[in-house]
């Protein structure tokens, strides 16, 4: 057994997603600064606080992984609506379209750990649909102190500011500070 600076874990931390859009976002987000690999899982569309849900994705994926997992639960979040996430129609009726991107991540170490929560919020408005449309709400969603939508930043731009980018750097604090180190079975 190695000398362990931190928490120990039974091995890489993988990273659920079904979304392949976000898997390319947090692999340029963050780079080599924790060694992840990934699972394209479809997990259940839960209904809840954003921090439950995330939560909650992070137990099943651990479970499905039996072992350390990050995941995520991304939302658009209406002012109008006290921040309810919803539906860009239903927002039509009021005056303030002001919004923000919520990105909640989630760490479990394993299927038998608390999972942790990190959440990033990028403020914005809610505008008619400018720029490429392949990753859901970015045409629609215009940043404070910006002129282009998500869609039509630069995506380095994008991954700048963006809710999920101040949620990952919250992890990478505290993967830091935890000083994780792994198990290593095989020697
Ligand atoms: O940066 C983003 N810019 C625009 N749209 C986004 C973003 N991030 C998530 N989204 C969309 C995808 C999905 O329609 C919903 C989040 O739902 P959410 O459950 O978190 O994602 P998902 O089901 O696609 O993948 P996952 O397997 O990680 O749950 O908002
Ligand atoms: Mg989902």
């Amino acid at each position: 057994m190695a000398a362990a600076r931190g928490l120990v874990l039974s091995r890489p931390v993988t990273f659920v997603t079904g979304n392949g859009k976000k898997l390319e976002e947090v692999r340029a987000i963050l780079g080599n600064s924790i060694p992840f690999q990934s699972l394209k899982l479809d997990l259940p569309e839960l209904q809840g606080e954003p921090e439950d849900i995330s939560k909650e994705k992070a137990r099943m994926a651990a479970l499905q992984v039996n072992g350390p997992v990050l995941v995520e639960d991304t939302c658009l979040c209406f002012n109008a609506l006290k921040g309810l996430p919803g539906l860009n129609n239903l927002l039509m009726a009021y005056d303030d379209k002001s919004a923000f991107a919520l990105c909640v991540f989630s760490f479990a170490a394993g299927p038998d750990s608390e999972p942790i929560t990190f959440s990033g919020k990028t403020p914005g408005k809610i505008v008619p649909p400018r720029g490429p449309n392949d990753f859901g709400w970015d045409p629609i969603f215009e940043p404070e102190g910006y002129d282009q939508t998500y869609a039509e930043m630069p995506k380095e731009e994008k991954n700048k500011i963006s809710h999920r980018s101040k949620s990952l750097a919250l992890v990478k604090s505290h993967f830091a500070e935890a000083g994780y180190t792994f198990e290593i079975n095989n020697v």
